[in-house]
């Protein structure tokens, strides 16, 4: 577990442009060190728009993309290619303009893929494949992720893990269906709190006066239960990337120096 750190950028765009700056050092790290790399994407709006930045960043080549793995933190229970998947808007921000290799391209089942219109099912199946991609060293049923990037809603809740749901309880299964949630579609499938904290670097990106709240009780201690992006961190460290709307109402321990 490690404590999570705030950093400020002025706006919305320039945290989008300064993220994927971020991504792009730290894959080049995972890769000189290890030979690949492993994200763990998210959906939303400032999530996409982190990798509409990547695409465009002059830098986006150090990364040997063929050695990259892509997964998701969540997704949306639709069909393939469906403009609100999580994965579809991923693929047109980022991921066809870039040399992945399409077999470490990871996205979770559609309900038109094998398990059909059963999420439970599709959730094992993701889980199955993230067990696969595991090794001994990662001490975990998932691998450890070099980082994995979060949204936060309003609500605070993270990936599909909205406040006072059933996943939230979850301490054995990585992956798991989400029903009833409370922001559309409400079928999702979720990694749980123990897959994300897997990931050696934990990302909580937001923008917007909107979560300024949800940012300021996931900082401030409160229960995951009642505030989910209150139980995520990662192995070896925790980031809050935010823009000064995000961060306009910080714990005064986070309050940032320099940029407000
Ligand atoms: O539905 C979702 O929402 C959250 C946050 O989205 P935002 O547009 O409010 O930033 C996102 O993190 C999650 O991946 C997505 O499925």
């Amino acid at each position: 577990m490690s404590r999570p750190g705030a950093i400020v950028h002025p706006d919305s765009s320039l945290l989008a442009k300064a993220t994927a700056a971020r991504i792009v050092t730290r894959l080049v790290d995972a890769q000189t060190a290890q030979g690949s790399a492993s994200i763990v994407l998210t959906g939303g709006g400032i999530g996409i728009a982190v990798l509409t930045e990547l695409a465009a960043a002059p830098a986006r080549d150090a990364v040997d993309w063929r050695r990259l793995d892509v997964w998701w933190g969540d997704e949306r229970f639709l069909p393939t290619g469906d403009p609100e998947r999580n994965e579809t808007q991923a693929r047109a921000a980022l991921l066809d303009r870039v040399g992945l290799d399409p077999a470490r391209v990871h996205p979770m089942p559609a309900p038109d893929g094998p398990d059909g219109d059963d999420p439970e099912r599709a959730a094992e199946r993701y889980a199955d494949e993230l067990a696969r991609a595991a090794r001994p060293e990662d001490h975990s049923p998932v691998p450890a992720f070099d980082v994995c990037m979060l949204g936060i809603g309003p609500d605070s809740h993270v990936a599909s893990l909205f406040p006072e749901q059933p996943a939230l309880y979850e301490e054995e299964r990585p992956v798991v269906a989400v029903r009833g949630a409370p922001k559309p579609p409400p079928t999702r499938i979720s990694l749980t709190f123990p897959a994300i904290r897997s990931a050696r670097e934990v990302w909580v990106i937001a923008s917007g006066e909107g979560k300024a709240d949800a940012v300021r009780l996931a900082l401030s201690g409160a229960g995951p239960t009642q505030v989910p992006a209150a139980g995520v961190w990662g192995r070896s460290r925790t980031l809050f990337l935010l823009d000064r709307a995000a961060a306009s109402r910080l714990p005064e321990q986070f309050a940032p120096h320099g940029v407000m």
